[in-house]
């Protein structure tokens, strides 16, 4: 049983620290971006690499510090992805946010890991998140292309609508709730 619990972060609204600005530090910035342009986020790292940097340079919200980590680097974030190539700080890192109740996720060591990325449908408004629970990061990819395929692009138009109707329901909780389970139950075409 894969017994994470997926949550979705306002990444605007809370401040992330990556630190490591390789291969790996680009990817898992990477990743942020293309869900939440806006995301906050602090890169500290002894170099840069090129992808980083060019990456970095379109999102104001980015900050890079180039020099070596140091703990006080901590203060004001409230989530750190590790991604250096130093197993050890890594592990000091993962210590330290432990005692702050700061969440870490640490590239390549899941045992160190307070939460994992996830591969991401995204279709408009829509948002699937998926967790392989660790076990294949690859099936979790295909999954992802699997499903923004088979996802009807129509989806964002569906969801409109559906917001336009739920504004505009009038009765108590239970009417509402009921309302619109009839109605999208008819969009699926599903007998109960
Ligand atoms: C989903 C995605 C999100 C993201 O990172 O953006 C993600 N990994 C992605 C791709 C990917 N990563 C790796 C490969 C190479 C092939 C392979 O190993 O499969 C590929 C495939 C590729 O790139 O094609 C290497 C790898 N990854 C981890 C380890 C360590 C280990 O497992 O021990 C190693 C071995 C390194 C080594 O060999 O040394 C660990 C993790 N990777 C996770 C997430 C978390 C579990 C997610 C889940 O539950 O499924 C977890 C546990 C922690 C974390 O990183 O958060 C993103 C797909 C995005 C997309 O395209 O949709
Ligand atoms: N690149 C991959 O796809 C991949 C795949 C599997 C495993 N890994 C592992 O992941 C780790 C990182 O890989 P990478 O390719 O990103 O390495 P990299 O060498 O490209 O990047 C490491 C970054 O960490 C920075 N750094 C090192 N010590 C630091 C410190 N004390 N403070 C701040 N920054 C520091 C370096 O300046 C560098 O920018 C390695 O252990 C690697 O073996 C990488």
């Amino acid at each position: 049983m894969n017994e994470m619990f997926p949550i979705f972060i306002k990444m605007s609204e809370i401040s992330t620290l990556i630190v490591g600005g390789g291969n790996v530090g680009h990817e898992k910035l990477a990743a942020i971006l293309k869900n939440s342009p806006n995301a906050v986020v602090t890169v500290v790292s002894t170099t840069f690499g090129e992808e980083l940097l060019d990456l970095a340079k379109d999102f104001p919200s980015v900050t890079l510090v180039e020099r070596p980590f140091e703990m006080s680097d901590l203060d004001n974030h409230h989530i750190v992805l590790c991604a250096t190539d130093s197993y050890e700080l890594h592990v000091d890192i993962q210590k330290e946010c432990n005692k702050r109740k700061m969440l870490v996720n640490v590239a390549d060591t899941p045992p160190l890991c307070d939460f994992y990325l996830g591969s991401v449908v995204s279709k408009g408004d829509l948002k699937i998140g998926i967790s392989t629970n660790g076990k294949s990061p690859t099936l979790a990819k295909r999954m992802r292309e699997f499903l923004e395929d088979a996802l009807p692009s129509e989806t964002q138009q569906l969801l409109d609508n559906l917001k336009g109707i739920r504004d505009s329901l009038k009765g108590d909780f239970a009417d509402k709730v009921k309302q619109l389970n009839d109605i999208t139950q008819q969009v699926f075409d599903k007998k109960e």
